[in-house]
């Protein structure tokens, strides 16, 4: 019996809605508040809590993606064919919340930060809850997907077709608005400092609001139970799908012989046992299923603004002059430009291309779509190039760099083997790092007598040579190689007062010793410097990715901390993030024609009794895309970040094209009507179906009615 055809239960209404609606759009809004919330911070979370390389971080974000957009497969089978929606979504909400709380968790540093020093002092803890906690969450937001939208439409009677269709834009509007204040909202709470040893990155925060958003969403949910209408579950119509599928190829090669006739389709070797409507659903299904297979190129390209375009930000400037944009809330640009393309495409652009005698087909947007994305990574490319131009040269791995710091009392002549002659003013440095192919060195200072000391360079690394007060102990010290992380400052001081010096946040200073880099954010901070009773306070300014080294002078507290002199080891990011604007309106303006289309394109085309089918099939395009991301991220990187981004430029131009060829052989149907036809074939007349089909409710109710069990809709 088709759920959809009739509801015999009035529901309590508003406006001409369902009351019941307000419930499951309100859960929705928060439902994907806590999903994108915690999927906005989960790559920084594994590059610099977890410590991951950028590849792995990558890798394990888009498996988890892949793995949310699996699950609707098993949603849709448990609520077909077990539970029903209601319980489904009850039941594995709960199973969410559970995962969201257990993510949260495993971010609290100070559980296993037995010595107290920052960072957790046993990684396979944290990542073994934090793994846990997401193949909790993916099995629940994927599972419940599914269901949640096709229960909404359940709460509407047969005369709400008008109010249906808003349902759907309004439920698409709230899936972009809980996203857009979810990824607003969770960076900041990221950026704040918390623990309870040490202050470190608030990620407990982070992902501990997505936790109660979630929770929030399942109360809400359950707060509106009264009110829904339930269906019971139907029998599962994937089990019928795959077993009529398996029939036909299995009967097939047993008439495998040329003696057999040739049947039109190879679904109709299912004839002999199975109904010719089934099969006539299964065609129409296939057909779009085939229309799918290069759809996750799409989806590879697309969700890779969660992971390397995040990255890529962080080596950028945020500073917008009325505020500052952290870089991963550069995603929020998505779901805002949604909330304002959708209307505008739908009430403007689509319909002046229709005026203008123009036929847009689905398949066609959905191939336009794809360009657009496609053109979206060829601005990611030109901005990734602008960036590169900015980077410090980093040296290779069989180079090493050296930089020199004098806080000697006079200008120094500074010869480092074989030929190399540096002069370097007191309280200064050399201009740049001096790259090396050798690691052993010997440095020769022109005091009297001459001071010469052998160095080995580290291979691959950036070092800075501090010559103090006493250069006879003149050392090495370990600079930055990379970009800070976040695009965070690094900064360092050199002691060059007589005496041990603290400063704000810092252990205590000897004299003549160089601190380990500290991280600090852009903008204005004041540092304060003590010896005893005296003390003296300096300010700076800073910007985004840089590092620097202060030199502290013996004049420090007599000139008020104004000798401090700043060394510049790396400049900091000058491009500016307004630079991925671009690129976000084309992946968005392609998100809405290939997205939104393509998911009227399933509905409609898809056989009444399995839209869910078509649904679930319309998500793992999503998952397969970032399976793809995973795979290609595995099997080796580009040199170059600009070259990877234009790869996937050209393999989503090269499929889009693939596609707008299968797309001209594509028939649109009205499945309706298709299956009209084959019950007419049956010998079914349309006033006989319908009759049969109120006889079959009707029997239906009655059943239920004297098993006590509330029908509520047929
Ligand atoms: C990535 C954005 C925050 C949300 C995006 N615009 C969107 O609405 N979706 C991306 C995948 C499908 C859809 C969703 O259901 O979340």
């Amino acid at each position: 019996m088709d759920e959809t055809t009739k509801k015999k239960k009035k529901t309590a209404e508003c406006c001409g809605y369902p009351i019941s609606i307000f419930f499951i759009v309100v859960n929705e809004f928060c439902e994907r508040f806590s999903y994108y919330g915690m999927r906005a911070v989960l790559v920084l979370y594994f590059r610099y809590f977890l410590l991951w390389d950028d590849d792995l971080a990558t890798s394990i974000y888009h498996a988890f993606v892949a793995l949310c957009y699996l699950t609707p497969i098993l949603g849709a089978i448990i609520a077909d064919s077990w539970l029903g929606k209601f319980k489904t979504i009850i039941y594995l909400s709960i199973v969410y919340a559970i995962g969201q709380v257990t993510m949260a968790i495993s971010t609290i540093h100070d559980i296993t930060d037995a010595n107290r020093d920052g960072t957790p002092d046993n990684f396979t803890f944290h990542i073994a809850l934090s793994m846990l906690g997401l193949i909790l969450i993916a099995l629940g937001t994927g599972g419940i997907k599914p269901c949640v939208a096709a229960f909404g439409g359940d709460q509407f009677q047969e005369h709400q077709s008008r109010q249906l269709n808003t349902f759907f834009s309004v439920f698409y509007l709230c899936i972009n608005a809980g996203s857009l204040l979810s990824t607003l909202i969770t960076p900041v709470l990221r950026a704040q400092e918390c623990g309870i040893h040490t202050q470190q990155q608030c990620y407990p925060l982070a992902f501990g609001v997505p936790a109660v958003l979630m929770v929030i969403s399942l109360v809400v949910f359950i707060a509106g139970s009264g009110m829904y209408v339930k269906t019971d579950p139907e029998g599962n119509i994937m089990w019928s799908v795959c077993k009529c599928i398996g029939f036909a190829i299995k009967n097939r090669f047993r008439h495998r012989s040329s003696s057999y006739p040739k049947r039109e389709h190879w679904m109709d070797w299912a004839n002999e046992k199975y109904d010719k409507l089934l099969i006539a659903q299964i065609k129409m299904v296939l057909k779009v299923l085939f229309l799918y297979i290069p759809l996750p190129m799409f989806w590879t390209l697309f969700d890779q603004k969660g992971s390397r375009w995040t990255l890529q930000a962080t080596t950028m400037s945020g500073d917008f002059g009325a505020f500052i944009l952290q870089p991963d809330q550069m995603q929020t640009v998505n779901p805002i430009l949604i909330l304002t393309l959708v209307p505008i495409m739908d009430r403007l652009i689509f319909p002046l291309i229709q005026k203008c005698g123009l036929n847009f087909s689905p398949l066609k947007r959905m191939t336009v779509g794809m360009l657009f994305a496609a053109m979206a990574f060829v601005s990611a490319a030109l901005v990734q190039i602008e960036i590169d131009k900015t980077l410090p040269n980093f040296p290779s791995s069989s180079e090493s760099q050296l930089k020199v710091v004098n806080t000697y009392s006079t200008t120094l002549n500074v010869t480092i083997s074989p030929n190399e002659h540096l002069l370097i003013e007191s309280f200064g440095s050399s201009a740049d790092y001096v790259t090396f192919d050798h690691q052993d060195i010997t440095v020769s200072l022109n005091t009297n007598p001459v001071i010469t000391k052998a160095f080995s360079l580290i291979k691959g690394g950036r070092q800075t040579l501090i010559i103090p007060s006493d250069p006879t102990v003149m050392y090495l010290k370990e600079d930055v190689k990379s970009k800070p992380r976040e695009g965070k400052n690094a900064i360092r001081f050199v002691n060059g007062y007589t005496a041990d010096l603290n400063i704000t946040n810092l252990d205590s200073i000897e004299p003549s010793a160089t601190t380990n880099y500290t991280l600090v954010n852009q903008g204005k901070r004041d540092f304060v410097l003590r010896h005893g009773e005296q003390w003296c306070e300096f300010s700076r300014k800073f910007g985004f990715g840089a590092s620097y080294t202060f030199l502290i002078p013996s004049t420090v507290f007599s000139d008020d901390c104004e000798s401090i002199t700043e060394v510049e080891d790396m400049k900091p990011n000058s491009v500016h993030m307004a630079l991925q604007i671009p690129q976000y309106f084309l992946i968005t303006t392609g998100e809405v024609m290939f997205s939104v289309t393509g998911l009227q394109f399933s509905y409609s085309q898809a056989p009444k009794n399995m839209k869910s089918v078509l649904q679930a099939g319309w998500l793992c395009t999503n998952a397969v895309g970032n399976i793809i991301v995973l795979i290609v991220a595995e099997l080796g990187k580009l040199p170059k970040q600009w070259a990877e981004y234009l790869l996937f430029a050209s393999l989503l131009v090269a499929v889009s094209i693939i596609f707008s060829i299968m797309a001209y052989f594509y028939t649109y149907i009205d499945p309706a009507e298709i299956e009209a036809q084959v019950r007419k074939e049956q010998g079914l007349e349309p006033e006989e179906m319908e009759k049969e089909t109120i006889e079959m409710e009707e029997k239906d109710e009655d059943q239920k009615n004297e098993q006590g069990v509330k029908q509520t809709k047929i």
